[in-house]
């Protein structure tokens, strides 16, 4: 199966529901652990009060969404959506062991058409979706229209560190052999040697600003994180 590309969200899917049963681990693996630092780092920034509504959107296996959940506690509630079937079938799992008596609901859905209410949520996250959607603006355009006004979505995802040269070529070398060497020891190394070149169309920091201030928001902020390999794009909605 040839790797997805930007304008077939069917072959996205059918490769996140492949790689469901090995993601977190892998996540785990690859990453030494570093990735859950990054997700808690996104929900401080989503800034979901207690006793909140929140949204995770390309909730995958739940990590974000779980952190939301003891976020708001037993009073709020998350929705975690997602349109990979056996990935969400592993966030429902996954919660009803870890976190039983939290209000939690798992979405099938689109986050290109939000299934949701306008401003319904105080709070959004999304990790390593934005780049995955095959349309960005639509996907700022939906989370500004379900966010309330005042609430904020912190979006992390994979960054190119440009300007660093040796470390941009050390996250390609990282990618493209560490990463796909580990996969391919799975079955699936053409999966993952989707992300080096995903990260080829993926807008910079800056540029989430500018599609961020062109969908609406008026407050726009970009945290690097790991010299730049990774980052959070913080949105807030103000009217
Ligand atoms: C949670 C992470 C990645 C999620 C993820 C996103 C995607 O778009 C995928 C697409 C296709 C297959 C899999 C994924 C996917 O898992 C980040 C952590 C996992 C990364 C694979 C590890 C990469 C870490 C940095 C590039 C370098 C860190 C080096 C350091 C020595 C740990
Ligand atoms: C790399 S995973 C991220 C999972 C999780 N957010 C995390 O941080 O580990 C990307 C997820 O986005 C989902 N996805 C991609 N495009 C989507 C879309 N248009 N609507 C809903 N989910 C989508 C995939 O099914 C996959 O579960």
């Amino acid at each position: 199966m040839p790797s997805p590309t930007a304008e077939q969200p069917e072959q996205i899917r059918e490769l996140f529901n492949r790689i469901a049963p090995h993601y977190d681990d892998l996540n785990q693996k690859l990453s030494l652990g570093l990735h859950r630092v990054w997700k808690q780092m996104t929900v401080r920034w989503a800034n979901v009060p207690l006793g909140g509504q929140a949204l995770d959107l390309c909730c995958g296996s739940g990590d974000l969404a779980l952190l939301l959940a003891r976020r708001v506690g037993r009073r709020g509630h998350v929705v975690g959506l997602d349109f990979s079937p056996a990935m969400l079938s592993i966030a429902g799992s996954r919660s009803r062991r870890v976190l039983p008596g939290y209000s939690l609901e798992w979405v099938l859905g689109d986050a290109l058409a939000l299934p949701f209410a306008d401003h319904c949520f105080d709070g959004i996250t999304m990790g390593y979706g934005l780049r995955n959607v095959t349309d960005i603006p639509r996907a700022l355009q939906e989370i500004k229209r379900v966010l309330k006004p005042g609430g904020r979505a912190a979006i992390l995802d994979f960054h190119r560190p440009t300007g660093i040269p040796l470390l941009e070529q050390f996250q390609r070398w990282y990618l493209n052999t560490q990463v796909v060497a580990q996969a391919k020891a799975l079955g699936l190394g053409e999966d993952y040697a989707y992300i080096d070149p995903s990260l080829e169309r993926f807008p910079s920091g800056e540029e989430q600003k500018q599609l961020a201030l062109a969908a609406g928001f008026e407050q726009v902020t970009f945290f690097p994180l790991m010299a730049g390999m990774m980052g959070v794009l913080v949105i807030e909605k103000s009217t």
